[in-house]
């Protein structure tokens, strides 16, 4: 039968990039999805923000709720200070199977725990099963319709402290509404909308960064 797309996301990045090299496995993804197939990794243009956020925080212990591909999931590993940890969430075993290659190609598996199963069961269970406090930043990429109820859940099981940096993408497209209204309006956030475009479209869409104040 036909190939997945994340099986020929592989494909290229094993033909295309440089074993070790994350930033050619980035390339790689971001030249094929424009080019050749549209996949729904954050992309080059939202990913300069996400580097920019990631890069200013400098963040200790970082969680990924969707990993699809692996390909923000690298992103963000190859920017994190030595000894930083990054647990990203996929509930999609075919997407989590593609992604463990893909991080392992960029060699950064020693800073990346990939976790199969959806963020509700999981949410709950990280503190003990990770030895974790609290996470610094929270990168939000997976079901739009899990966006609040999971932020609702954080901050439930505590996992959020002052200062945490909530960083949302697809704000406008798929859309949201129910979760920027929340972080917009409650007092526990301060939210910045960074406008940009879908990945390799021309159509709107964003990043909201929201910090959490406790
Ligand atoms: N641990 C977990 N717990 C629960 N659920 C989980 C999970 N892990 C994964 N999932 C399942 C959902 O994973 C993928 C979510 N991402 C998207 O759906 C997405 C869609 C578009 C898009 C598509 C079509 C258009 F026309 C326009 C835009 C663009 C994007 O940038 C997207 O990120
Ligand atoms: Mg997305």
């Amino acid at each position: 039968t036909r190939s997945s797309r994340p099986q020929r996301l592989l494909s290229v990045v094993k033909k295309r990039a440089a074993h070790g090299d994350p930033q050619s496995v980035i390339s790689a993804i971001d030249y094929f999805c424009r080019h050749n197939e549209w996949a729904m990794n954050v992309g080059d243009e939202k990913g300069c923000i996400l580097d920019s956020v990631v890069s200013e925080l400098n963040p200790e212990r970082v969680l990924e709720l969707g990993t699809y591909c692996g390909y923000s999931t690298i992103r963000i590993a190859r920017i994190l200070p030595p000894g930083a940890r990054l647990i990203t969430l996929e509930f999609n075993p075919d997407y989590a199977a593609i992604a463990r290659q893909v991080i392992a190609w960029a060699g950064l598996e020693d800073k990346v725990q990939l976790v199969e199963g959806a963020s509700e069961d999981w949410i709950p269970r990280i503190k003990e099963h990770f030895g974790i406090e609290t996470f610094d930043f929270v990168f939000l990429d997976h079901w739009k319709d899990r966006y609040l109820p999971d932020t609702k859940l954080m901050e439930e099981c505590g996992l959020l402290r002052k200062g945490t940096v909530l960083l949302a993408d697809n704000v406008i497209c798929p859309g949201v509404p129910d979760y920027l209204q929340y972080v917009r309006s409650s007092p526990s956030y301060e939210s910045y909308y960074f406008k940009s475009h879908l990945e390799y479209t021309q159509a709107e869409d964003g990043l909201e960064k929201s910090v959490f104040l406790g």
